[in-house]
C-alpha cells in the first residue's frame, strides 16, 4: 500500500532528538521507554522460541529500554540476564527503570555472551558519535544472535558509517521514524530485518523538525497513470544524443524510455545514423543539424552522455545548455574536475567513480556530499550505488533500498537515463522523475528476480515496473 510522505520521512538523531523532547512534553520519557521496551519485546516473542537472553545496557535510554525488555521476557518466563554496560546516572529516567530489574545482574559477560540463545544490543542508540571502547567492541564479537534496539550499537545514524566496531543484528527494533543510517551502506548490512514501531509519538511531532531526507518509495512521488486521451506527445517525447562510436549506450537509454511510455524517441546521432535506425523501427534517427533539431520546440527533454566521448560531450553539451532544453546527463560528462560543465543539466547521474572524479572524495557522507554537489551545480544529483542517494538543489534527500544486484550489469545507467527521461517528458519535475526512475529502474530488477538479466532484460520490464510504481 502506498505510504503517505511523513511516513517515510527518514530523521537524523539530532532530529530525532528533537522528536523525543517535543513528546515527553506531553508523554513522561519514563513511559515512551516502557511503549519502547514494550515494543521491542512483542517484536523478540514474535519472531525467537523462548531461549537464554544477555541484554547489554549501555548508561543512556536505549539502556532503559534494554532493561524494560529484560524485566517483560524474564516475566514470559524467559532466562534473562543483564549487564550494565556503564551505570546510568543517578536518579535518571534510566536509572529508575534499571531499579525495577530485580533478575541476574552479570558483571563480566564475556563467558556468557556465547553460551546465551540471544544478545539484545542495548547499548547505545543512533545519536552515538565516537567509536565503541574495545572492551565493548571485544564482548559484541563474541555475540551470536543479535536484536538491536533502535540501532546496532556502532552504527552512525545519519551516515551508516561503522564507528570501530558493530554488531550484525538479525533483527532492529527502531521507533517513531527509521534514520538514513537504516539504509545507507554498509549500516544497512548490520540492522538485519528493520522494523519501525509506533511508541506513541503523534506525528504531529514531525511538524517541529523541517524533514528533508526520505526513504524512496511510492507516496514520495505520485506518477502518470494511462489515460483515454494519451497520445504521443502528451505522453511525451525524449531525445538522445547517441555516439559516433559507442552506440549501445544510446540503443538502450531509448529502448528503456520506449518502454517506459515515452511516445516518441529521437536519436540524434552523431555519426553512425544507420546502425541507430538498423536497431529499432521505433526510434526517430535524426537526420538534421542539432540546431533543426533544437527548433522543434517539443522537443524539450534531451539525454547527453552515454556512449560520448568526451569530444563530443563538449562540442553538444554547451549547445544542448544555451538552448534551455532539460538535460539528463550522465557517463561521458562527468570529465575530472569539471563540475561548471554540468550547470545548465536537470539532472545528472554518477555512480561513486564518475562522482569522485567531478567533484572530489564523499568523506564517508553519501548524503551531504550528494547534497553540495546538487547545491553547486543546480541539478538533482542522482548518486547510484546500492543505496543511491537522490539529492535536489534546494536541499532534500532521498535514500533508495529498491534495488538488487541484478542492476549491476552493463548498460544498466544507460536504462535509467531513459527512464528517468520519460519521467520527466510525461510532465513530473526534476525531483520526482529521479525518484520514480531510481524506483522503477530497482522495480524491473526485481521483476527478473530469478535470472541474471541483461540491461535489455530489465527494459522489457519497465512497463511493468512503471505500473507497479503507480499503484
Ligand atoms: N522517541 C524515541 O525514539 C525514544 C527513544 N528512546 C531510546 O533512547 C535512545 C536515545 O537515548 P540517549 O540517552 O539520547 O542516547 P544513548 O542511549 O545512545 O546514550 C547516550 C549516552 O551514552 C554516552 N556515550 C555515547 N557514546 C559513547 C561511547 N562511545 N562510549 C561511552 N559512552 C558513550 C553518552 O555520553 P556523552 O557524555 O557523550 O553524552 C550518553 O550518556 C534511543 O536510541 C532509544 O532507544 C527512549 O526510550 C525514549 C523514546
Ligand atoms: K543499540
Amino acid at each position: 500500500m502506498t505510504k503517505q510522505i511523513s511516513e517515510l520521512a527518514l530523521l537524523t538523531p539530532s532530529q530525532m532528538n528533537d522528536i523525543d523532547r517535543e513528546a515527553a512534553k506531553t508523554t513522561p520519557v519514563i513511559q515512551l521507554m516502557e511503549n519502547a521496551g514494550w515494543a521491542v519485546t512483542r517484536e523478540i516473542l514474535k519472531r525467537y522460541k523462548p531461549c537464554s537472553v544477555l541484554v547489554l545496557c549501555g548508561p543512556g535510554n536505549n539502556g532503559g529500554d534494554g532493561y524494560v525488555v529484560a524485566r517483560l521476557l524474564a516475566k514470559a518466563g524467559w532466562p534473562v540476564y543483564v549487564t550494565a554496560i556503564a551505570k546510568p546516572k543517578m536518579r535518571s529516567d534510566v536509572a529508575r527503570v534499571a531499579g525495577q530489574w530485580t533478575g541476574t545482574v552479570i558483571s563480566n559477560s564475556a563467558s556468557y555472551i556465547e553460551k546465551v540463545g540471544l544478545v539484545i544490543d542495548a547499548i547505545f542508540g543512533a545519536g552515538l558519535n565516537k567509536a565503541l571502547d574495545l572492551e565493548i567492541t571485544n564482548l559484541l564479537r563474541k555475540a551470536k544472535h543479535v536484536v538491536a534496539i533502535d540501532i546496532p550499537s556502532g552504527v552512525h545514524g545519519e551516515t551508516g558509517q561503522i564507528m570501530g566496531y558493530a554488531p550484525h543484528a538479525e533483527l532492529t527494533v527502531t521507533f517513531f521514524r527509521a534514520k538514513p543510517g537504516h539504509y545507507l551502506l554498509p549500516g544497512r548490512e548490520y540492522v538485519g530485518e528493520l522494523v519501525v514501531k509506533d511508541i506513541g509519538i503523534s506525528s504531529n511531532t514531525l511538524s517541529k523538525t523541517s524533514t528533508r531526507c526520505w526513504l524512496n518509495e511510492p507516496g514520495l512521488w505520485k506518477i502518470p497513470t494511462h489515460e483515454i486521451t494519451d497520445y504521443k506527445y502528451s505522453r511525451g517525447i525524449v531525445s538522445i544524443v547517441g555516439g559516433s562510436q559507442m552506440t549501445g549506450a544510446a540503443k538502450l537509454s531509448a529502448h528503456a524510455a520506449l518502454n517506459t511510455g515515452a511516445g516518441l524517441v529521437h536519436i540524434f546521432a552523431l555519426g553512425s545514423a544507420d546502425c541507430y535506425s538498423a536497431s529499432s523501427p521505433c526510434f526517430i534517427v535524426d537526420k538534421d543539424s542539432l540546431e533543426i533539431a533544437l527548433q522543434d520546440s517539443r522537443r524539450k527533454i534531451w539525454v547527453c552522455g552515454p556512449g560520448l566521448l568526451p569530444e563530443e560531450v563538449n562540442e553538444i553539451l554547451p549547445k544542448l545548455v544555451a538552448a534551455k532544453v532539460k538535460i539528463i546527463a550522465d557517463a561521458g560528462v562527468f570529465q575530472s574536475n569539471q563540475s561548471e560543465l554540468l550547470k545548465g543539466a536537470s539532472i545528472i547521474t554518477p555512480h561513486i567513480g564518475e562522482f569522485k572524479r567531478v567533484f572530489g572524495d564523499i568523506e564517508e557522507d553519501k548524503v551531504s556530499a550528494a547534497r553540495l554537489a546538487a547545491q553547486q551545480t543546480g541539478c538533482v544529483v542522482v548518486l547510484k550505488g546500492a543505496d543511491t542517494v537522490i539529492a535536489s538543489p534546494d536541499g532534500r534527500v532521498a535514500i533508495n533500498q529498491h534495488a538488487s544486484s541484478q542492476l549491476a550489469t552493463a548498460g544498466s545507467g544507460d536504462t535509467l537515463t531513459g527512464i528517468i527521461a520519460t519521467l520527466l517528458a510525461s510532465g513530473l519535475s526534476e525531483w520526482e522523475s529521479a525518484c520514480a526512475g531510481v524506483w522503477i529502474h530497482g522495480e524491473a530488477g526485481f521483476l527478473c528476480e530469478h535470472s541474471w538479466p541483461t540491461a535489455e532484460d530489465l527494459a522489457q520490464n519497465l512497463g511493468n515496473a512503471r505500473d507497479n510504481a503507480a499503484r
